[in-house]
């Protein structure tokens, strides 16, 4: 094994992963540089949450290396995945999962209470969170008196509050309106960068990639072709105003 480039806090090489024997990924090759937003665009089936979840560990690659600030993270066995996963990882996808009995902020708090923060910061972690999504107002609400739109912005607190070094987002505005979704991955994006945390963002929208730094395409679990380079420029442009 050879370690990756010290600038890169995800590098994943030749990955290779079968569901049940159907491929998703076969031979796939990532760099994710530090404090970066990466798209990873591509249609239906084409391997991204696969990548997604082999980067992140949820899942051990058939084949191919991955490695997190410098470590392997293939090698790892689940205790120690688990726990890259609670304390230097955030997950967001198309199903905010929310825990019905419990309020927005209290959703939003959970990562922190359950690796033992207090409550008292974890409270005011998870407002602050709240508050910086535009969804402070709501924070004593429970999910089922939410909008779709701010269950999934509590999501994305719920991704952020721990201050993860990387957070994964796997269609995370699938179940909203254009509006809502656009205006969920400019506030993560927003966040991303003004806590200098890294995104990789699965998505089979080339819309949203204009919120990414750069895009990489996948088709059929491969590599696709590059992008058109006016579809690179308006994906490297970054929002005026978010
Ligand atoms: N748990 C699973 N069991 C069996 N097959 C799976 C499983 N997860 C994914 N697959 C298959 O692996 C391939 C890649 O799926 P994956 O979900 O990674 O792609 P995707 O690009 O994220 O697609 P989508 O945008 O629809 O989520 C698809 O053919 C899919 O049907």
């Amino acid at each position: 094994m050879v370690a990756p480039p010290d600038n890169d806090v995800l590098w994943a090489r030749a990955l290779r992963h079968a569901h049940q024997g159907s491929p998703a990924l076969l031979g796939v090759s990532i760099n994710v540089r530090a404090g970066e937003i990466l798209a990873v665009v591509g249609p239906h089936g084409a391997g991204k949450s696969t990548l997604l979840r082999c980067l992140s560990g949820q899942l051990v690659p058939d084949e191919g290396e991955v490695w997190f600030n410098s470590g392997p993270v293939h090698t790892l066995a689940e205790p120690a995945r688990e726990a890259l996963r609670r304390d230097r990882f955030g997950w967001v996808d198309g199903e905010a999962q929310l825990m019905p009995e419990l309020t927005a902020w209290e959703n939003a708090a959970l990562p922190m209470l359950l690796r033992g923060d207090g409550h008292r910061a974890s409270k005011a972690a998870a407002q602050e969170w709240l508050e910086r999504l535009d969804i402070g107002d709501v924070a004593r609400r429970r999910p089922a008196d939410l909008t779709q739109a701010q269950r999934q912005r509590t999501a994305v607190a719920r991704a952020l509050v721990t201050g993860p070094q990387v957070v994964f987002a796997d269609e995370p505005t699938a179940p909203l309106h254009r509006a809502d979704g656009a205006h969920v991955l400019r506030t993560l994006a927003s966040a991303a960068r003004s806590h200098d945390i890294t995104v990789v963002l699965a998505t089979s929208d080339p819309d949203n990639a204009r919120h990414a730094d750069r895009t990489v395409q996948l088709v059929d679990g491969r590599p696709g072709s590059p992008m058109p380079l006016q579809d690179r420029e308006s994906a490297s442009a970054r929002p005026a105003s978010v």
